[in-house]
């Protein structure tokens, strides 16, 4: 049967990010997709012009509906916009018992739009990444999560043990806003200890709308396939960097990635996706 995975997110209408990014992402890495709305954004890829956040009641029926029927193998987290929602999407998560949960702490968007508000970042914390297998914040959002100005491999790697301390089993530092101009560098860190480098190439390009989503939906949709969380990184990784390379030239802002690109490529253009570990 095909694994069975859930979104828990935000409408995207530019259909870059947000659950179109999910849900994209989960059909070419081939595993069944369920989606819970959290809200609807009027976007497109020059900004986020409204948002319209779901009612308490909306995000509870949808999760039960979800949990009634489906065996989730993997699920995600992404725009949770406030506490309500965060608390029932916690709430529904601990009474299903669903497992290998990878929250990505959307905050705000490319564009400055703020997609969750400041005092949800405590609940959050408290609620959601004790739940999570890892959490997937890039450098701005794993700042606000840990306090920690993030400048160089150190702070980097404070700033993970910082959100480590709010009991999620991982974390992933991305490094789309990294300095180098070289490398996109994601930090891997376990409570174990283990600790791994994701490095690619960094690609020249504005056609980022979405990357955090689709990175995060990939993670999920291998851990649903059964793969090993490192296993999972190196192909979500792998995945972003295929989307991002095979621009489509959509939109007059920062367009949307290539979701097909790792399907259609993958086999052929193996070397140019590869990611180093270390
Ligand atoms: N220009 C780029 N070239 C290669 N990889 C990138 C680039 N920008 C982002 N990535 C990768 O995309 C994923 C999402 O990263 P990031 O942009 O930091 O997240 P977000 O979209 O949440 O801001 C990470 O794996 C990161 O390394
Ligand atoms: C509905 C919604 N969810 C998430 C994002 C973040 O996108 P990104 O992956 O580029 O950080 C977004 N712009 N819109």
């Amino acid at each position: 049967m095909m694994p069975q995975v859930l979104t828990i997110a935000g409408s995207d209408s530019g259909g870059g990010a947000g659950i179109q990014a999910d849900i994209k992402t989960f059909q070419e890495l081939g595993v069944y997709s369920t989606s819970v709305l959290t809200a609807v954004t009027a976007q497109n890829t020059l900004g986020v012009a409204a948002i319209y956040p779901m009612a308490r009641e909306a995000v509870r029926t949808q999760l039960q509906a979800v949990g009634k029927d489906f065996r989730l193998a993997a699920l995600k987290t992404g725009m949770l916009f406030n506490e309500e929602i965060i608390e029932e999407t916690a709430k529904w998560i601990r009474h299903f018992n669903w497992r290998q949960l990878v929250v990505d702490p959307v905050m705000i968007a490319k564009g400055g739009a703020n997609l969750l508000r400041a005092e949800a970042g405590a609940a959050l914390k408290k609620e959601l990444l004790p739940l999570a297998s890892v959490v997937t914040p890039n450098i701005p959002e794993a700042e606000v999560l840990s306090g920690i100005e993030i400048a160089d491999p150190l702070s980097r790697r404070l700033a993970a043990e910082k959100i480590l301390s709010f009991g999620s089993q991982s974390v992933i530092i991305k490094g789309g806003h990294g300095k180098d101009e070289e490398t996109a560098e994601d930090f891997f860190l376990h409570r174990d200890g283990e600790e791994l480098l994701f490095r690619s190439p960094r690609i020249a390009t504005v056609q980022t709308h979405g990357t955090g989503c689709t990175f995060s939906a990939a993670l999920a949709a291998e851990l649903a396939k059964g793969q090993p969380l490192k296993e999972a990184i190196y192909t979500a990784k792998r995945f972003i960097q295929a989307a991002l390379s095979s621009e489509l030239n959509i939109g007059a802002g920062h367009g949307p990635t290539n979701h097909a690109a790792y399907r259609k490529y993958g086999d052929e253009r193996r070397e140019m996706y590869d990611v180093e570990i270390q």
